[in-house]
């Protein structure tokens, strides 16, 4: 699978509104609800680690490619958290990817509508799929992705944005995603249908500094699409440095996981906010996960690991 991006200044994706900031998301976090977190559920097959495809290996966008300085970047001894866009490669086998697409599938009866982000999506999806909770917490799932971006990772200690699934269907409701950063640094969308399954639903960037990030609506040759039409492709963004959006869904379905990766030794630096969380969990559910990421430590790769009920990764592992 190619990385190529392409496309510029697409209707579609620049019509899109913008989602709330500011104030509105702190009156947003007042309404909000926690995600479900129980639900009638047929079984799951079961998660191997096979299913994770070791060959995935790919070009990445810098950082600096997107206008950001060196000094903008953050750096533990020498290391450089520098990618700003990667793949789409193949994380998963296509035994693995199957049994993916069929456990989210099931999984949308306790999808809950989302206002301002996607018409439907599962928060915290990993509290309710085994098969989730084991596929982002599999080491050689976590390498795989640590290597493709070049920093250790593991699933965010947060715990309830860590596995999203985003429902959007073509059938008169909005299945768009309007435009915004992410509260996570480090966000993998795997995508679980293709475009033989739904028109629209195309993954719109800026491909630039969010600062000047010129809102919806502007003529700029710097909107991109990316490549994300298999089904399967697997995009790295660093979410909270970059403006994206889901053009809407038109016809037909499409079903992506969005899974948010955390790297321990920027823990410090982690772009979450209170309030960012908040406006999508409430505050009551945000709480818990928001002092277990602040809670100081001593050795972030072990007790961030414990926190996040993931394997160890440390730089040496990236070998
Ligand atoms: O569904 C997608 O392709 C990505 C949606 C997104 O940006 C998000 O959920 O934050
Ligand atoms: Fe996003």
């Amino acid at each position: 699978m190619s990385t190529t991006s392409k496309g510029s200044g697409r209707a579609g994706a620049l019509a899109l509104p913008q989602a709330p900031d500011g104030f509105r998301k702190v009156l947003k976090a007042l309404h909000a609800r926690a995600p479900l977190r129980s639900a009638r559920l047929p079984a799951e097959p079961p998660w191997r680690s096979r299913f994770v495809s070791t060959g995935a290996a790919g070009p990445v966008t810098s950082l600096q490619e997107f206008g950001y300085r060196e000094e903008e970047l953050w750096h533990w001894k020498g290391r450089a958290d520098a990618a700003a866009l990667a793949g789409p490669w193949r994380v998963l086998t296509d035994e693995g990817l199957d049994c993916l697409a069929t456990v989210c599938g099931q999984l949308e009866v306790a999808a809950q509508d989302a206002g301002f982000t996607a018409t439907r999506r599962l928060r915290a999806a990993d509290l309710l799929s085994p098969f989730i909770a084991r596929m982002i917490r599999d080491r050689d799932f976590l390498l795989v992705c640590s290597r493709l971006v070049g920093i250790p990772l593991i699933p965010h200690p947060l715990r309830l944005p860590t596995a999203q699934i985003n429902y959007g269907e073509g059938r008169g409701r909005q299945g768009g995603v309007r435009w915004h950063r992410d509260g996570m640094d480090y966000v993998f969308t795997i995508q679980l249908s293709g475009y033989e399954d739904y028109e629209g639903g195309r993954f719109t960037y800026f491909r630039g500094r969010a600062d000047e990030f010129p809102g919806p609506g502007r003529e700029d040759s710097r909107f991109r699409e990316a490549d994300c039409g298999e089904r399967g492709a697997t995009l790295f963004l660093h979410g909270s440095r970059i403006f994206h959006a889901v053009t809407p869904v038109t016809k037909g379905r499409r079903v992506t996981l969005v899974i948010s990766l955390f790297c321990p030794y920027f823990a410090r630096q982690d772009s979450n906010t209170f309030w960012h969380l908040a406006a999508d969990d409430g505050i009551a559910a945000t709480v818990p996960g928001w002092l277990r990421l602040k809670w100081p430590v001593r050795n972030p790769a072990v007790d961030y690991g414990l926190r996040a009920g993931s394997p160890v990764i440390t730089w040496d592992d990236l070998r």
